[in-house]
């Protein structure tokens, strides 16, 4: 029969009452309700064998005695159906086989005679089992033992997966295998528990039953734990452990597996020769399930083996594999672990900028990450962060070196092409058919006067000495001898039997040479370094030496103050060789020229070694046709005159009323005047002089271009300024000047003012820096003089107020060297100079005031009352009003007045009708409907005030 049956079915099948069956269910020491009850398959089975056997003694003359004592254990208290109180002893078991009632036997059995026999027969069919297990057993851990050096040995080589607690080898039998919990399938029966039995590998174990395919969870009511079990409850886990299946029955039986939780799982007591297994939960080491269980009180001793141990996160050694539960990726051996970070690779952040395909993308010089994320059409930011991975730190809006962006190119694959200012306007002009390196015939080549600039030392005598040339060259009677200072002069002097004629640039000094140069102007032909002989060769003075190597300029020595009588001129040449200048008189190619520019001494032979240098050295030729191209010297802005630029002609002629461009700025040539302020009509190579006419002031070392036509000028000009402005952009954007801090606190994004301040002497710094704190500035401005100091304005400080976006205030000082000023023009660091302080109070002050976020005040419009609401599903309520004061305007800035109280603030009057026409505003005496922007809670006999705020003007 199928599945479980039903004690009138077996009654029905043994051809007995059911009361038989149920008496001899008794007997068996099965409690069995009813006649309805079912009985479990072993148990039916037994019953079968019992009455069989109960029919083949009833066969024999004691049958009916037979049933009375059957009958009459009915009655009897089910002394032997309870479960033994104390721990079943399996030792009868395992006694060896009990031999069974022989068949033969004479006696009339008894109920108690079956029961015996029965036991016996059990008790050899037990212990044959018993036998079979252990053996099965066995095989099982040497299999395991295969199993896990098998295990470790992968472990070696990959790395282990975690998951102790669920791996199949933390898996107690218990749960492993449900055909063989006994305690669960056999609840009612006592002997029924098959003992562990042959542990299966876990090779060989059938499949980990998915929770469908288990068996399904026996109810409560259908529990046997129900019954009071003084052999054992039900194995246990740990805590928050799951029990096993069926508690231990007196007698033996196996405790299943708890499942470890998160403390430490223990499997359940083993029953005699049962198998506990526990499954090791997640930090809970699942110990297996042992025979000794004295947390159980009452749990019979295991006699089997001990059951298999879970493992767990940190517990105890399971009874399979290794010891605790701690997670396999911590037992990396240190090799393992050392290949694991040897192999690791920095994790790369996608930065989003584009890639290219070697597509050529050209650069300005000094341009910057925004600059090149435009051509790419790429984010600033993304280019910073690529940059940023290839180790340089440079902000978006920052310069860039030639190298960096190089370098970014490269790594993004485009062709990056730096153009210099020089080859960006040379193809500028190329637009416009303007070629400056043309080639120019021989014949058309005149000799032109070389172009001569004086550096040296501080105090070596430079301006002394220009003066001196100056003052030698002014012919009897010409302007009063007076010669006017425009950056540039020609001095005359008779050579070989010649007038010739030699242009001195009129700013002593390597830092205009510097910055012409820097600008692409090389207009100086030679050199004349100026060295006092009483002090000789100074820092200065090596310093220009320098400079005019770097340019490949020929050199001329003055060596001056010679009249002083602690002169020491040979000392100079001696010093000089060191630095590869070396003397005519000493076997070089240098002429050193003593002289003494404050009397005037020896001002003729050094103009003459100026020639004989520039003769031996130099071609000095250049065409005079063709129109002019040269260099702004100096421009200022006139007050009568307008822009004045002085401009030295290197090719061609310049005219008055010629188109010219210079830089940025054009025009056309309205008068040009000499050094003596006399008109000149035209001027030739070489020839300095001051032109008028210019629509803006050009920057010293501007090329001037004479052009065909207004138009053309022009256009070259506004080009030019366009691509000036947007390298400014570039390079000062987010830099701060006064102008753009007034603008920055305007929108609220400064409300700090940085300065560095530097004068000629600390009494005038620190007087500077007074005043500057004495200044009526309101509490929402500061300022801050970060950074002070005496003498020039070094690299250090504008790097300082590059970084922090500090304005530096000169008084009295310039840059230590050109180059500063050039760094901070590419830095767009603003330096002011001022010679009198006053002044720069004056302006600082004037630029924290506008500074100051602007004051508004409240200024009333008109007031109107509600006089009734209406309402509109698409406009809200609306407000039909009467304007009691002033004007209701669209727009205005409104509040809503109730019983004299404010009730909302900020509002605005966002719609206005008159009658039934929109109207912008409505007067005092007329009525008008209103709706308030986003706010509908307004009532009857409501005042709404309109107001505007207008700027206060600041004291
Ligand atoms: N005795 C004597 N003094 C001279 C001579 N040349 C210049 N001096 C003096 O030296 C001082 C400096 O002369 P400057 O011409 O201003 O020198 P500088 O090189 O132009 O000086 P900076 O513009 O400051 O670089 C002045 O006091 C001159 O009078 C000279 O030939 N003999």
């Amino acid at each position: 029969m199928a599945g479980k049956a039903r004690v009138h079915e077996l009654a029905k099948e043994l051809g007995v009452q059911s009361k038989t069956v149920l008496a001899k269910l008794k007997e068996m020491g099965e409690f069995v309700k009813s006649a309805s009850s079912t009985v479990e398959a072993p148990v039916a089975r037994r019953l079968r064998d019992e009455m069989a056997r109960a029919a083949s003694s009833a066969s024999s003359p004691a049958k009916p005695a037979a049933k009375e004592p059957a009958t009459r254990a009915v009655p009897t208290p089910p002394r032997k159906a309870t479960p033994a109180p104390p721990p079943p002893k399996p030792a009868p078991a395992r006694k060896g086989p009990v031999p069974g009632p022989p068949p033969s036997m004479a006696k009339p059995a008894s109920a108690h005679d079956i029961e015996v026999a029965a036991a016996e027969a059990r008790a050899a069919a037990l212990k044959a089992e018993q036998e079979a297990a252990v053996q099965a057993a066995r095989q099982a851990q040497q299999q395991q033992r295969q199993q896990q050096q098998q295990q470790q040995q992968q472990r070696r080589q990959t790395p282990p997966e975690g998951g102790s607690g669920t791996s199949p080898t933390a898996s107690g039998p218990g749960t492993e295998q449900p055909t063989r919990q006994p305690g669960r399938s056999g609840g009612n029966n006592p002997y029924g528990i098959t003992p562990a039995g042959p542990r299966p590998s876990p090779a060989s174990m059938p499949p980990r039953p998915s929770p469908a395919s288990m068996p399904p969870r026996p109810s409560p009511a259908s529990m046997p734990s129900q019954r009071p079990r003084p052999g054992g409850g039900p194995g246990s886990g740990g805590p928050g452990g799951r029990g096993g299946g069926g508690g231990p029955r007196p007698g033996g039986g196996a405790g299943g597996g708890g499942r470890g939780g998160p403390g430490a799982g223990r499997g359940g007591p083993g029953g005699p020769g049962g198998a506990g297994g526990g499954r090791g939960g997640p930090g809970g080491g699942g110990g297996g399930g042992t025979g000794t269980a004295p947390a159980y009180r009452g749990g019979p001793p295991g006699g089997g083996r001990t059951g298999g141990g879970g493992r767990g996160r940190g517990g105890a050694a399971g009874a399979f594999g290794r010891p605790g539960g701690r997670p396999q990726r911590g037992r990396k051996s240190r090799k393992q672990r050392r290949q694991e970070f040897d192999n690791l690779t920095a994790p790369t952040m996608g930065s989003g900028a584009p890639r290219g395909n070697g597509q050529a993308v050209r650069l300005p010089r000094g341009a910057s990450l925004s600059d090149f994320a435009d051509r790419i059409n790429a984010n600033p930011g993304s280019l910073v962060q690529e940059l940023f991975g290839l180790g340089e730190m440079v902000t978006a809006t920052q310069s860039c070196t030639d190298e960096t962006l190089l370098l970014l190119g490269e790594h993004l694959g485009f062709d990056v092409q730096i153009v210099s200012p020089e080859d960006e306007d040379r193809e500028l002009l190329a637009q416009f058919n303007i070629d400056l390196d043309a080639e120019v015939s021989a014949d058309r080549l005149v000799s032109r006067p070389p172009v001569v600039t004086v550096m040296g030392h501080v105090d070596h005598g430079k301006t002394k000495l220009l003066d001196a040339i100056r003052r030698s060259n002014v012919v009897a009677g010409e302007a009063g001898g007076i010669t006017q200072h425009i950056g540039a002069y020609q001095a005359h002097v008779a050579h070989d039997g010649q007038d010739r004629a030699i242009t001195f640039i009129d700013t002593p000094g390597h830092e205009a040479f510097t910055a012409m140069r820097a600008r692409g102007a090389q207009v100086t032909d030679i050199v004349i370094l100026v060295v006092a002989a009483d002090d000789g060769v100074m820092p200065q003075t090596v310093e220009a030496l320098n400079h005019a190597k770097a340019a490949e300029v020929p050199i001329v020595v003055a060596v001056n103050k010679t009249d002083k009588p602690e002169a020491n001129p040979e000392r100079v040449r001696q010093q000089l060789t060191e630095y590869g200048l070396l003397a005519e008189d000493y076997g070089g190619d240098t002429m050193f020229v003593n002289v003494a520019a404050k009397p005037g001494i020896g001002i003729d032979q050094l103009l003459e070694a100026v020639l004989l240098t520039a003769d031996a050295a130099l071609e000095m030729t250049a065409p005079t046709d063709g129109p002019a191209q040269g260099v702004a010297i100096e421009a200022h802005l006139d007050r009568g005159r307008g822009a004045v630029a002085t401009v030295l002609v290197q090719k061609g002629t310049l005219r008055a009323g010629d188109s010219i461009v210079a830089g940025g700025a054009h025009g056309r040539v309205r008068a040009m005047l000499d050094e003596h302020g006399r008109q000149v009509a035209e001027a030739g190579p070489s020839r300095p002089v001051l032109v008028l006419g210019l629509t803006a002031v050009p920057g010293a070392g501007d090329t001037i271009l004479a052009g065909n036509d207004d138009r053309t000028v022009r256009q070259i000009a506004e080009q030019r300024q366009a691509r000036r402005r947007a390298a400014q952009m570039a390079t000062s954007r987010g830099r701060a000047t006064l102008e753009t801090l007034m603008e920055q606190i305007k929108e609220g994004e400064k409300s700090t003012l940085n300065l560095i301040l530097k004068g000629d002497v600390s009494g005038s710094v620190e007087a500077l820096e007074d005043a500057l704190f004495k200044l009526d500035i309101p509490d929402e401005i500061q300022l801050k003089v970060i950074d002070r100091g005496v003498g020039a304005i070094t690299e250090s400080n504008v790097m300082l107020a590059s970084a922090s976006e500090a304005i530096i205030i000169g008084f009295n000082v310039r840059t230590s060297t050109a180059t500063v000023k050039q760094l901070a023009d590419r830095e767009g660091v603003e330096i002011r100079y001022y010679t009198v302080i006053y002044q720069a109070i004056e302006e600082v002050e004037a630029a924290l005031k506008g500074m100051l976020r602007p004051e508004y005040e409240e200024v009333s419009l008109g007031s109107a009352e509600i006089r009734a609401i209406f309402r509109s599903s698409r406009a809200g309520n609306i407000a039909g009003c009467m304007v009691r004061s002033g004007i209701i305007r669209r727009n205005a800035k409104a509040r809503l007045v109730r019983d004299g109280s404010v009730v909302a603030e900020n509002l605005s009057i966002a719609s206005l009708r008159r009658e039934k026409d929109d109207a912008t505003e409505v007067r005092e005496g007329f009525e008008c409907g209103l709706t308030l922007s986003r706010y509908n809670d307004i009532r009857v006999d409501d005042v709404i005030e309109t107001y505007e705020l207008r700027e206060k003007p600041r004291a």
